[in-house]
């Protein structure tokens, strides 16, 4: 059942609420209630995004701030970015940000998660525990196109049975060839046959997080909601914001948080319902350390500042936020076939739509990009002698990623009325900058402020310097003659000085939150290593906050994973 109202589910009762139908809420939701367990989900935003949220390539349209599916954030000034503030979208809709995001779908790497292991002490989170997780997140379907993939994928380390459509790019472009052609011809950028089996290093075709006869995104929400949504067990609250958490009782020594107040608006009726079980927070990077901070946990001082009473003191909560820097590299190409040629001719986008919803190929069964790249800094460079490695040295864990697309890139910068273009992005995917999300005020209505702290640590700076200088080499190769006319704007850069002016001025990000309600180490953090919220009982986190570290990975699939284990870990302590 869908409500929108509400007092529709004033009078129920439920084991377990769930705090936000994005990745995370929605895997928990639809396996808590493979059991006999009734759950109710409360999420703020609304039903979808319009006709196009489905549409491949039409995804980046929803994103930043064009509707009311978006939570309009924008973050405080980036002190390493020339002081310059922009949007920051997340999904405030069914789905989350997985039905407004650009449908990449990495699993990041061995070392990485061995590391979340090692950080938490707990074996659970190791890239081999995971593996089956992995598996029961994805479903492979075939290309739009259905071209041959032997040599693009390995299907021993792949799952077809899981509930994500996930699927390789569908429509070739004339990037393709020249990206794989550079990967025999340049030192440093060696091919990738499948960069999701453990080991990310390389250049490969990218998995995105699309199928069907016709091609759309495949969201949590119709991923793991919808086959749910027939349940008897499950409600789902739309247009409902979750304005705090509150302590019902004790369980031992313990403050149980088991209470859930929500409302429909600032000006609508407030009300609260207990769960008997637990109460699950999906609210995502920014959403969860937001409501954790105005139920009174959190750093006490910082909240005796905007006038909230400190339920449980946690100082890390919402302090430990990271994302991943984003440098888009533009040059000037050679071609009449690059993103330009739809966007200048309106008949030919009416073309292109035609064979899509005709026939479910052509340009927009894909996302932004057919080819990605992730790349270590060589254990040589001389950057580690001013700070370590963020890695540990771990092979198969990048630094940074390149993206390649065919056409003009510029999350700040207008696209040019002339010319044809690629763009080489580079990602900082292993920042160690951490900044945070705090509140403005005691108000659940108010957004709160952001500091994702950009380049904030100067190795930051330094690996994006070599991301960018990665880049730049990577079109040098022969494979680019004929086709790349040159650099544009300040991608010519050369000097450090200009180099340096670039990141600063050009750097935006790739929406990214993650960790800022992390599983600590027992000296620092929010949650244990079950998920738990510290020092409480009956209060979980499910989504991106709760990871210790940034994965090197778009980060959808990292929180599909995990989440596949929370319901299995939740489902395990319930006896279900
Ligand atoms: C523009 C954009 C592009 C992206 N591109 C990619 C990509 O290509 N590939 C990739 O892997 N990742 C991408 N991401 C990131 C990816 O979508 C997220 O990492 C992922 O969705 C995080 O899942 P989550 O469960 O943590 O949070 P979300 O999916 O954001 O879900 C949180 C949910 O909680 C709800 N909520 C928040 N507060 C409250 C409240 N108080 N009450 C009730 N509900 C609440 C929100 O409305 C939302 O529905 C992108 C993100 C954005 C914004």
């Amino acid at each position: 059942r869908v409500f929108t109202d509400p007092q529709q589910v004033a009078n129920e009762t439920y084991d377990f609420i769930v705090i936000g139908a994005g990745v995370g809420g929605s895997v928990v939701a639809n396996r808590l209630t493979e059991t006999s367990a009734r759950v109710l989900m409360i999420e703020a935003g609304v039903f979808q995004a319009g006709i196009n949220e489905d549409i491949p390539f039409f995804g980046p349209l929803l994103a930043p701030n064009v509707g009311p599916w978006d939570w309009n954030y924008t973050i405080v000034p980036q002190v390493a970015l020339n002081n310059r503030t922009f949007p920051y979208p997340r999904g405030r809709l069914l789905g989350g940000s997985s039905s407004l995001n650009y449908m990449v779908y990495n699993t990041a790497s061995r070392d990485y998660f061995d590391l979340v292991a090692n950080i938490t002490n707990d074996e659970g989170w190791t890239w081999d525990s995971l593996v089956p997780y992995m598996m029961k997140a994805q479903r492979f379907t075939p290309p739009a196109d259905r071209h041959n993939i032997s040599g693009e994928f390995i299907p021993a380390v792949t799952g077809f049975s899981g509930n994500v459509l996930v699927s390789l790019p569908g429509y070739a472009t004339e990037l393709d060839p020249r990206v794989l052609e550079t990967t025999s011809q340049l030192e440093g950028y060696p091919y990738n046959e499948d960069m999701n089996s453990g080991d990310q290093i390389g250049i490969g075709w990218v998995y995105s997080s699309i199928g069907g006869t016709i091609p759309k995104r495949s969201s949590s929400a119709s991923a793991y909601l919808i086959p749910a949504s027939d349940r008897y067990n499950l409600d789902v609250l739309i247009q409902t914001q979750v304005t705090k958490v509150f302590n019902t009782g004790l369980n031992g020594s313990q403050a149980l948080f088991t209470g859930v107040q929500f409302s429909a608006g600032p000006d609508q009726p407030v009300y609260n319902l207990t769960a008997s079980k637990e109460v699950i927070l999906s609210a995502g990077s920014i959403g969860t350390p937001q409501i954790l901070m105005l139920s009174g946990i959190g750093d006490a001082s910082d909240l005796a500042q905007v006038g909230v009473e400190s339920t449980v003191n946690i100082p890390d909560v919402g302090k430990t936020l990271q994302d991943h820097p984003l440098l888009p590299n533009q040059f000037f190409v050679n071609s009449n076939n690059t993103w330009e040629a739809a966007k200048r001719n309106a008949t030919l986008a009416e073309e292109q739509l035609a064979l899509y919803n005709s026939t479910g190929t052509g340009p927009l069964v894909d996302t932004v990009c057919n080819h990605i790249g992730w790349l270590r800094i060589p254990d040589n460079s001389s950057i580690w002698e001013t700070a370590p490695d963020p890695t540990f040295g771990g092979p198969t864990y990048a630094h940074y990623e390149l993206v390649f697309s065919n056409g003009f890139v510029g999350p700040i910068q207008a696209t040019p009325d002339e010319g044809a273009f690629m763009t080489v992005i580079s990602n900082l995917v292993s920042p160690v900058s951490r900044g945070f999300v705090k509140l403005n005020s005691s108000s659940p209505w108010d957004s709160p402020l952001i500091d994702p702290a950009f380049l904030k640590e100067d190795i930051d700076f330094l690996m994006m310097r070599e991301a960018f200088k990665s880049a730049v080499n990577f079109v040098t190769a022969p494979a680019w003659k004929d086709y790349l006319i040159g650099p544009f704007g300040t991608v010519n850069a050369t000097t450090d000085e200009e180099i340096e002016e670039h990141i600063r001025s050009i750097t935006t990000t790739v929406w990214h939150p993650m960790s800022s309600a992390a599983m600590g180490n027992g000296t620092w953090g929010t949650a244990s290593s079950n998920l738990t919220v510290l020092g409480v009982s009956g209060l979980r986190i499910v989504d991106g906050s709760v990871l210790p570290i940034i994965p090197p990975a778009h980060t959808e699939a990292p929180v599909y994973i995990i989440a596949e284990r929370a319901a299995d870990i939740i489902k395990a302590s319930w006896g279900l």
